[in-house]
Formats: C-alpha cells, sequence, structure tokens
C-alpha cells in the first residue's frame, strides 16, 4: 500500500473540526479568506488588473457563470439525525487509486499569472494535500518539471485536440512518462469563447512564451519551427495558434484518439445527455460534465442542471466527474448526490495562489475539504456512498 492509498482509506474522522481549531486559536486572520467572496477580492487586490480579468472572466455578459451558481444553490442539503456520523470516510477510487478525498484541482492554464511560482507552487500544495493536479495543456511550467515538483502524488493531463496527430502522441507519451493517471480530453474550447472583458482590455495573456510551455518542451513542436523558439518566440506563438485545436472534428474521430491511449481517457465539456451517451459508445472511461466555468458560452445551461440530466440519461457506471461553479464544500456535497464521483475546482485554487502561493492553495483545498467533512457530518453521511440522490431536493 502507497502513502497515498494509506491516506485514502484511513477514516478522516475529524478534517473538519481540526481546521477549525486551528484557524479560531491562530490568533490571526486567515490568509487567504475563508468565505469565497472575500478570496476572490483578496486575489483582485493581489493582481494586476489584465491578469484578474483574464483568471476571474467568462464568456460575454458572465451569464452561464452566474448560471453555475444558481444551478448548484437550487439543490438545498436535507440534512438527517442521529446517523452515529463520528467517523467518516471521504476517500474514493478512481481508475484503480485510491483517493484521499473527491477532489481534483482542474486544468488551469498560464499560472504563472497568478504568482511567480505558478504550476509548480500548485504542484507542491496538491501533493502535500494528495488531491490530483490536472496538468493543463497550456500551463506555464513543461508537465516534466511539475511531475518532479510532486513525487509520487497523484496527476492527470488535459489535452487540447490538435490539428496535429504526432504532437498529440508525443503529448501524451509525455504525459505517460511524467507518472499522469488520466488522460483528460477538453471538448469544450474548439475556438476560445468570447470574453468581454479581456476584449476591452485588449489583453489575452496567455497568448505569451510562458503560456506553450508544454509546446516549446516539445520535439515534435520544435521541428515544425523553422527557426527555435528563443529566436523568434512570435512564430513559435503563430505556430501554437495555428494548430492547438481543431474545429473539424468530430465523434467519429474518438475512438481512434481513446484507442491510441493506453492510460484511462476522460472527455471534458460535456453538457448534453446525448453527447455523454456519444462519448460511452465512443469508449471513454469517464466524462466531466462542465461548462468550462462558464467560460465558452455565454449563455449556456447551469452546469449542475446539465449534470442531473446526463445521470438521469447515462447512470453512473462511467464515472460522471463535475465542475464550474464549485466553491465550498457544500457544492461539493450536492454534486455527489446528484450522482458525481467527484469535483474539480478551478477559479478558487487560482485565487489562492494569487494571495499566498503555494500556501494558499493548500489552504482553499484543507478549508474546502474542511467544510466537506463537516457538512457530511452534518447531514449524516459517514461515507460518499451514502450521499446520494434522496440527500438533496430541488427548489425552483
Ligand atoms: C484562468 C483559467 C484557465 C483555464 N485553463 C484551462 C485549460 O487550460 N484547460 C482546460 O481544460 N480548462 C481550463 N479552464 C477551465 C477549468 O479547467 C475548469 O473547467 C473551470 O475553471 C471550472 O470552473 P470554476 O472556475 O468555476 O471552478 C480554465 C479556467 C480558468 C479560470
Ligand atoms: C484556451 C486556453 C488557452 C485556456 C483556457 O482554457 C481558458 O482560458 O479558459
Amino acid at each position: 500500500m502507497t502513502a497515498s492509498d494509506a491516506a485514502a482509506t484511513a477514516p478522516d474522522a475529524a478534517i473538519g473540526p481540526v481546521r477549525q481549531s486551528e484557524i479560531y486559536l491562530a490568533g490571526r486572520l486567515p490568509e487567504p479568506p475563508v468565505d469565497p467572496d472575500a478570496l476572490r477580492a483578496a486575489a483582485e487586490a493581489a493582481l494586476p488588473e489584465a491578469a484578474f480579468a483574464y483568471i476571474d472572466g467568462g464568456a460575454g455578459t458572465g451569464s452561464t457563470m452566474a448560471e453555475n451558481r444558481h444551478a448548484l444553490d437550487r439543490w438545498r442539503i436535507v440534512p438527517r439525525m442521529l446517523a452515529s456520523a463520528e467517523q467518516r470516510h471521504s476517500g474514493v477510487d478512481l481508475f484503480g487509486r485510491a483517493l484521499r478525498s473527491p477532489l481534483l484541482l482542474a486544468p488551469i492554464g498560464v499560472q504563472e499569472l497568478a504568482h511567480a511560482d505558478g504550476d509548480l507552487a500548485t504542484a507542491r500544495a496538491a501533493a502535500t494535500e494528495q488531491v490530483p493536479m490536472i496538468f493543463s495543456n497550456q500551463a506555464s511550467v513543461p508537465m516534466e518539471e511539475t511531475a518532479e515538483a510532486m513525487g509520487d502524488a497523484p496527476r492527470w493531463f488535459q489535452l487540447y485536440w490538435s490539428r496535429s496527430d504526432d504532437l498529440i502522441a508525443s503529448l501524451i507519451a509525455r504525459a505517460e512518462d511524467a507518472g499522469c493517471d488520466a488522460i483528460v480530453v477538453t471538448l469544450d474550447t474548439p475556438l476560445l469563447g468570447w470574453r468581454n472583458r479581456d476584449l476591452d482590455l485588449a489583453s489575452l495573456p496567455f497568448l505569451h512564451a510562458k503560456g506553450i510551455a508544454q509546446y516549446l518542451s516539445d520535439p515534435v513542436f520544435r521541428a515544425m519551427l523553422s527557426d527555435p523558439p528563443e529566436d523568434d518566440p512570435m512564430a513559435a506563438i503563430a505556430r501554437f495558434l495555428a494548430i492547438y485545436t481543431n474545429p473539424a472534428i468530430g465523434w467519429a474521430d474518438l475512438p481512434a484518439l481513446c484507442a491510441r491511449c493506453r492510460l484511462p481517457v476522460l472527455v471534458k465539456g460535456i453538457l448534453d445527455p446525448a453527447d455523454a451517451e456519444r462519448a460511452i459508445d465512443a469508449g471513454v472511461d469517464g466524462i466531466i460534465v462542465s461548462n468550462h466555468g462558464g467560460r465558452q458560452v455565454d449563455g449556456a445551461v447551469g452546469a449542475a442542471d446539465a449534470l442531473e440530466r446526463i445521470v438521469a440519461a447515462v447512470g453512473t457506471n462511467v464515472p460522471i466527474l463535475f465542475d464550474s461553479g464549485i466553491r465550498s464544500g457544500a457544492d461539493m456535497f450536492r454534486a455527489l448526490a446528484l450522482g458525481a464521483r467527484a469535483v474539480l475546482i478551478g477559479r478558487p485554487y487560482i485565487y489562492g495562489l494569487a494571495v499566498a502561493g503555494e500556501a494558499g492553495v493548500r489552504a482553499v483545498i484543507r478549508n474546502l475539504l474542511a467544510e466537506f467533512d463537516l457538512t457530511m457530518a452534518l447531514a449524516g453521511c459517514r461515507t460518499i456512498a451514502e450521499i446520494d440522490r434522496s440527500r438533496i431536493i430541488r427548489r425552483e
């Protein structure tokens, strides 16, 4: 049994109470703040305007981001009493690996925008807290260096479906060598969404060399350039923009992609039940219900509403993960009760990174898991399996 397996199987009897005491007894204000709105405001204060706008922003008017919150809030938890929930166990098994909790860090590009230590600070925090980090295709640091910072802690790799098959093959092989446990293929970003705040600032901060670190470190990508990217960075960025996604791909292409991966494949960005069925038919090992944190289609369905419909259509034999709008342990509970096997958080940990680097990411993870543990205790659940649909009701 590895250290992470042991952590995942031991009952986490007191995560929430331990964290509460730490904060109450410390005699100083927690940094970053616990409250999600205060956390966001602290990140805004810590960052240049354009960096915060890019990280915080959504597509168009931001209505999908708002709808993500409403869609989660509509589900109300029904606590049960006298459930003998003193000992709680929040470990889950995903693709044969025992995880400490049903929480992962979503792939987030260009983390150096939030903090100089960027992906490496996140990686160290994730490893310490034993929460899987999903390396972004658009990371600021090559995946080999990020993996090195994590020891044997769990990590996955997120792939954008490039126009170049050779580049896809190279990135997948590198992810396997870097010890990733799964490949997440993001489907909802064949083109970048219309992002009002970035447009008004005429700033797209991921468009600089650090945002293409996975590519600059890739032999297949480098071979596509006439000059080394160190000599002509703009040509490298132009090449990246020309090939990093492929809007022409369709469902018929997915089985071949799944077949070429030795690792489990998840598709991220599924919102429609029929698409979930197609993905399962194509052979995916998991689905991530997500609207990219409201960054792609303004006016899109709230992610939790999509989750409910997708679980109703395809069940939960193929693991369904969820992101977009999770801000609290109560939100984690709601998503699990709707049928998610685990959830991802995006902006909250990046806000923590912006405010306090590695320690900030750790604090965000610990606060979230503490609140989740207390929600389980107070709702009367001892295990993740007990968090089922009977625990929530929908208010209109
Ligand atoms: C600044 C930023 C960069 C992101 N970069 C990526 C990325 O490189 N790949 C990807 O699949 N999703 C990316 N996402 C989407 C996240 O993985 C995730 O779906 C989303 O943040 C979840 O919503 P939340 O922020 O409300 O938790 C990004 C999101 C943000 C906020
Ligand atoms: C399109 C990517 C480069 C980054 C991303 O996924 C995002 O900004 O939401």
